[in-house]
């Protein structure tokens, strides 16, 4: 079973990657530091895994609440966090209270950023249920909601005590949703590792049939990635992290626009990868071969390369304008110096942005 650790001095933690380690009490209870346990999960996720999960923490004589939020991206907002507080404070959870997130990146996100403010902060754990969630949300401590005007924009820093990563609850997971998964694993490779990319351009058929241990080669190989970076960058400071955000300002442009819960996250950062690698090429980085063969690679994993139709350049430009990265107003975007290896660069001239966008179809 693979051990990995985000290296965060005290506030280390371990991700197990493994079959049926979700609900395993060795692995759980002694990340729960006082009595009281709140689970946050979905209506999807919750009739799925919540009960063997609530056995192990009752049996250990810990007082068990849950919350069960409405499932999608579209309710990851102030209205939908507020019925986490709602529920902490009806059952007179204290500070020494556990929040544990069931579920994919929304709910990973929604009880990160409960955990992070509730009096002013308790404890959480990360059981992620979604592909992209085990290869990306759960690690590293990004926490929030949306805005309607930008993806994200509310949030806290604010890192688990342990990543239960459970491979063998990706067996019920939607093909769309394990499809938006492997976008944020090809990221991996785009950024900061070729070998790996090439592992998936064999691998990408075995992905798709969900082998499992092909499968848990990539969340393990993801998460190590994950783990380097934060650890390297925890808080985003020193554009080290930043280099995960990869098509992430095409993406939570696309997300924004289209309404929340439209696009799935992934399927918008596979668009907004291939904008961002269109982009490297004309800044004379990358190859057309190479854009190409990126093309072909989301393509195999079942991801959109098209842009929405519905979206104009100034549309676009719009999110693109609140994004986290940019500095004083001005636009940075994460592009690919070469393949396998990515930068951040401040976009003074937007000339060949708009390019980007009018050749992905997008109208002016
Ligand atoms: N914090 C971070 O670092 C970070 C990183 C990447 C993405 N995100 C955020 O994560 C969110 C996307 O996460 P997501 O892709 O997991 O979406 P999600 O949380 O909406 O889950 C996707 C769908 O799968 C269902 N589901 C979850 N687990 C299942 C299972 N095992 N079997 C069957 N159905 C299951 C969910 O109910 C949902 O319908 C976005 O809000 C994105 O912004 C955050
Ligand atoms: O962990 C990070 O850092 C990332 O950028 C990972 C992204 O995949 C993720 O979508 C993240 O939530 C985006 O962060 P944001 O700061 O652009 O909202
Ligand atoms: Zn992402």
């Amino acid at each position: 079973m693979p051990v990995l650790t985000v290296a965060l001095g005290q506030r280390s933690y371990p991700i197990h990657i493994d079959e049926q380690v979700f609900a395993q009490a060795d692995l759980l209870l002694p990340h729960i530091v006082g009595r009281q346990v709140m689970l946050v999960s979905n209506t999807t996720v919750a009739p799925l895994y919540l009960a063997p999960v609530r056995e192990v923490l009752q049996k250990a004589g810990l007082t068990v609440a849950d919350v069960i939020l409405p499932d999608g991206e579209q309710y990851k907002d102030w209205q939908h966090l507020q019925l986490i507080f709602d529920a902490l404070l009806q059952a007179r959870f204290g500070r020494k209270a556990t929040l544990i997130a069931l579920g994919g990146g929304v709910i990973g996100d929604m009880t990160g950023f409960a955990a992070a403010t509730y009096q002013r902060g308790v404890n959480f754990i990360q059981i992620p249920t979604t592909l992209l969630a085990q290869v990306d949300s759960s690690v590293g401590g990004k926490t929030g909601i949306n805005h309607p005007l930008g993806k994200n924009m509310i949030g806290a820093f604010m890192q688990p005590q342990v990543v239960l990563a459970d491979t063998a609850v990706l067996r019920t997971l939607p093909d769309r949703e394990l499809s938006a998964g492997l976008a944020e694993v090809i990221k991996y490779g785009l950024i900061r590792d070729t070998t790996f990319l090439q592992w998936l351009h064999e691998q990408m058929p075995a992905l798709m049939a969900r082998e499992p241990a092909v499968l848990a080669e990539a969340v393990a190989r993801s998460c190590q990635h994950k783990a380097e970076v934060v650890a390297a960058d925890e808080l985003e400071q020193h554009d080290v992290r930043a280099l995960l955000n990869l098509g992430h300002t095409f993406g939570h442009a696309i997300e924004t626009n289209m309404g929340y819960g439209s696009w799935l996250h992934g399927e918008a950062v596979a668009v907004g990868m291939l904008m961002a690698a269109d982009l490297s090429q004309r800044m004379g980085w990358i190859s057309a071969t190479e854009v190409k063969e990126l093309r072909t690679l989301l393509l195999a994993a079942g991801l959109p390369v098209q842009a929405p139709v519905s979206i104009s350049q100034a549309d676009f430009l719009t999110a693109m304008a609140v994004d986290k990265k940019n500095v004083d107003g001005q636009l940075r975007l994460v592009l690919l110096k070469r393949v396998g290896e990515a930068v951040v660069v401040d976009m003074t001239d937007l000339s060949l942005v708009r390019d980007t966008l009018a050749a992905a179809g997008v109208t002016a």
